[in-house]
């Protein structure tokens, strides 16, 4: 058996491979990358979400970690990743492990390294964890007996929420006029933010707030066609908003008063526009390859730069790490903003939606409106195509080796292999094609700069795979 420490950390399925035995075996490795790194003795946040026996497979990664004379800082009751990755500074710990499948199906849970810095291990760190978990595949696990006596249980909320305080501006909040609807999808933000809304008056309607392991039946992503009966709550109360989290809260999702969804490039957008109005001094902003230039169009506006990393909130902690960077964010719903710990955060991103609402009296669908209007036309698509290994490899190292001349009866005048291909076309639009890191697909990403564009360029990467 070989256990991935994949793009964010190990996903299976339950049962199957995601055993208690297994869970031993990852919980191992990584005491044991800790203990050789002499920071063990400042001990792991552990940490879990709200599905199937999360606190069972979390004692048992306590057991491991304690057997091994590291301390455990337990957190009590579900907790959505961010507020795990914050507590490591909180409680100045040498890192966290925090047990989640994140937004993939219920059958599926999973284990994440958050290193000491509080944000996604880099792939070196990463690539150490594997060694060390094949290394206990081989030798197996430390039998010494648990040691109760280093777990110290914590409720980190109170200390999450006095640090979000001093980057979000609740007064601006709680001036909102109007129901706001929030969906944590069953996950670990359920109950948490509702009740720091309602804390200042606020009128919050919260759906699906409880937990359910099986996620009403779905997949706990906040991606418009799992965001129905949120958009017809927001719809039927009138409400201004309607704000998702996935089940670990780290990725958001939102929907308009008139019930339409707004992507996260579009979310990404507005709040850049809004965080470097309103006097983020220091910094740029940062994005993936697959993530809206209209952020390098923004930041040029005030004279910052935008800068490009492959996919993966691994590549924008890292930068946030070197220098100072107003927001970073990914078209795949994460973000995270200067001030903040670089990793991305579900919570944050929402609450920067209400304080926008609350501070210029714009809905996001009206704040989009707006950047339209200053920027020129913009629209996103991301096709993700199930074909065979063989002709996703094959397409692959065509497109790198014999790069097309046009594309979508456009000029292409660049091509990119920072990740996948990306190619940038004579009218400022670009697609980008790359097969996924976590799901057996090819995805094409598309950014099209008029209507012309965004139908031409869909029919053109349907066609490229036929
Ligand atoms: O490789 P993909 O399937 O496109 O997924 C890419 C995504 O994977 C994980 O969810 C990471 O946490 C994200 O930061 C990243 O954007």
């Amino acid at each position: 058996m070989s256990i991935r420490f994949g793009t964010d950390g190990w996903r299976a399925i339950m049962a199957a491979d995601f055993t208690f035995a297994n869970v031993a075996i990852v919980a191992q490795g990584i005491a044991d990358y800790l203990l050789e790194t002499e920071k063990a003795q400042k001990g792991i946040v552990l940490g879990h979400d709200t599905r199937f026996l999360a606190e069972q497979f979390a004692d048992q990664v306590q057991a491991v970690l304690t057997a091994n004379g590291i301390p455990v800082y337990r957190l009590q009751g579900p907790t959505p990743t961010p507020v795990t990755a914050y507590a490591i500074r909180a409680l100045n710990t040498a890192g966290a492990i925090m047990l989640t499948a994140s937004h993939n199906p219920p059958q599926y849970n999973g284990i994440k390294f958050i290193p000491e810095y509080a944000g996604p291990a880099s792939p070196e760190i990463t690539a150490q964890l594997e060694e060390k978990i094949g290394k206990v595949i081989a030798g197996g696990v430390n039998h010494q007996l648990p040691k109760p006596e280093l777990v110290h249980s914590v409720d980190i909320w109170d200390k999450y929420w006095e640090h979000i305080d001093t980057i979000i501006d609740f007064n601006q909040i709680c001036r909102i006029k109007g129901k706001i609807v929030l969906d944590p999808m069953f996950g670990a933000a359920a109950g948490k933010v509702a009740a720091k809304l309602q804390s200042c008056g606020l009128e919050v309607i919260e759906i699906n707030g409880y937990r359910d392991a099986f996620f009403g039946g779905g997949l706990p992503e906040p991606v418009a066609s799992r965001l129905q009966t949120l958009t017809q709550t927001v719809v039927q109360a009138k409400a201004v908003v309607g704000l998702a989290n996935d089940g670990d809260a780290d990725r958001f999702g939102v929907i308009g008063s008139n019930g339409e969804y707004l992507a996260p490039n579009q979310i990404l957008s507005i709040i850049s526009q809004y965080l470097l109005e309103n006097g983020q001094k220091e910094g740029g902003l940062v994005r993936t390859v697959a993530t809206t230039h209209l952020l390098d169009e923004i930041a040029g506006r005030y004279e910052r730069k935008a800068t490009e990393t492959p996919v993966g909130f691994k590549y924008l902690a890292q930068e946030m790490l070197r220098r100072p960077v107003v927001l970073a964010g990914e078209e795949s719903g994460g973000l995270s903003i200067g001030g903040h710990i670089p990793e991305k955060d579900g919570i944050l991103a929402n609450l920067l939606i209400l304080q926008i609402i609350g501070a210029t009296g714009q809905k996001p669908e009206e704040a989009w409106q707006l950047l339209q209007e200053q920027y020129g036309y913009y629209a996103f698509r991301r096709l993700d195509l199930h074909i065979e290994n063989d002709r996703k490899n094959q397409l692959m190292q065509k497109l790198r080796n014999e790069p097309p001349l046009v594309f979508g009866q456009r000029q292409v005048l660049q091509q990119s292999l920072l990740e996948g291909v990306k190619l940038y076309l004579d009218d400022g639009s670009w697609v980008l094609f790359r097969p996924s890191g976590t799901e057996p697909v090819l995805r094409i990403y598309i950014e099209a700069r008029s209507e012309q564009a965004y139908y031409d360029l869909i029919a053109a990467g349907e066609a490229a795979v036929k």
